[in-house]
């Protein structure tokens, strides 16, 4: 089956800095890829230019056969590819209810043309108790978002995703600086969206996490795919030895 995600010989610099350096890489249909790698290898520059925050400056990208031009191509485009992304911090307002996290930049509108707010929170209601089974008495519609733990606002990150059936959902270190039960929570959301058959690009330097949940690993050095393994390939204890053998290589 041919992949949902098919990049070749993407490049990208800032200035004279070269953060990618001709990177090919498939995202398999229905897999869970981690994209792993010390910190400035270039993994956050390779999955905002999926997520059409930033433009390649060379290179080719098809979704889902489709192939992308760079010209066009912004969150809104990806977006409509069905490409989710999912940030750690910036995803959601800190101010606002769920229910307009959830709708923001796609509100339901009534027959006037005006914001649907009832059915936008009434939306937001279901998709609390049922896609994410939050039952807790401080989640509903009209919460604010700074009062959610961290282990739920990656969970409604990752419910807005499914709501709007997105089939690439891209999470950037989503168990980052959340306590066990917490992280497990968020790692069971991702499993279930592989069970509906998306596809994840999963950025995160939580090794054990990685290997938990992950299909096959990437590893990036220096602005390249250095290698990749599939899990039952390697073990945790390798993969960690793999990455220190990376960073050492850059010393
Ligand atoms: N907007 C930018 N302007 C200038 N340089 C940038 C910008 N974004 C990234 N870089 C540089 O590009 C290189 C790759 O950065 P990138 O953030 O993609 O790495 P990373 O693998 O995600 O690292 P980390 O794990 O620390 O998040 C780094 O040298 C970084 O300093």
């Amino acid at each position: 089956m041919e992949p949902i995600v098919s990049m070749r010989g993407i490049t990208k610099s800032f200035g004279p800095v070269r953060a990618l350096e001709g990177v090919d890489l498939d995202l398999r249909r229905g897999e869970v890829l981690a994209l792993l790698g010390d910190n400035g290898a270039g993994k956050s520059t390779l999955i905002k230019i999926l997520s059409g925050l930033h433009v390649a400056d060379s290179g080719t990208m098809e979704i889902a056969g489709n192939p992308v031009d760079w010209k066009g191509y912004d969150v809104a485009a990806a977006r409509r590819l069905g490409v989710e992304t999912v940030y750690q911090e910036r995803s959601l307002g800190e101010k606002q209810p769920l229910w307009r996290n959830v709708f923001v930049g796609r509100h339901l509108k009534t027959k006037l043309g005006l914001i649907d707010a009832k059915r936008e929170k009434e939306e937001t209601r279901k998709l609390l108790a049922d896609v994410l089974g939050l039952k807790g008495a401080g989640l509903h519609p009209e919460a604010r978002v700074a009062t959610l733990s961290g282990g739920e606002r990656q969970g409604l990150a990752i419910a807005r995703a499914m709501y709007f059936d997105a089939t690439i959902i891209v999470l950037d270190e989503p168990t980052t600086a959340l306590g066990v039960g917490e992280a497990g929570k968020v790692l069971s959301f991702v499993e279930r969206l592989r069970d509906e058959g998306r596809s994840c690009l999963f950025v995160s330097h939580e090794l054990h996490h990685v290997h938990r949940i992950a299909d096959r690993m990437a590893l990036m050095e220096q602005g390249r795919i250095a290698s990749i393994f599939e899990r039952s390939e390697i073990g945790l204890k390798e993969l960690a030895e793999r990455l220190l053998l990376g960073h050492e290589g850059r010393r």
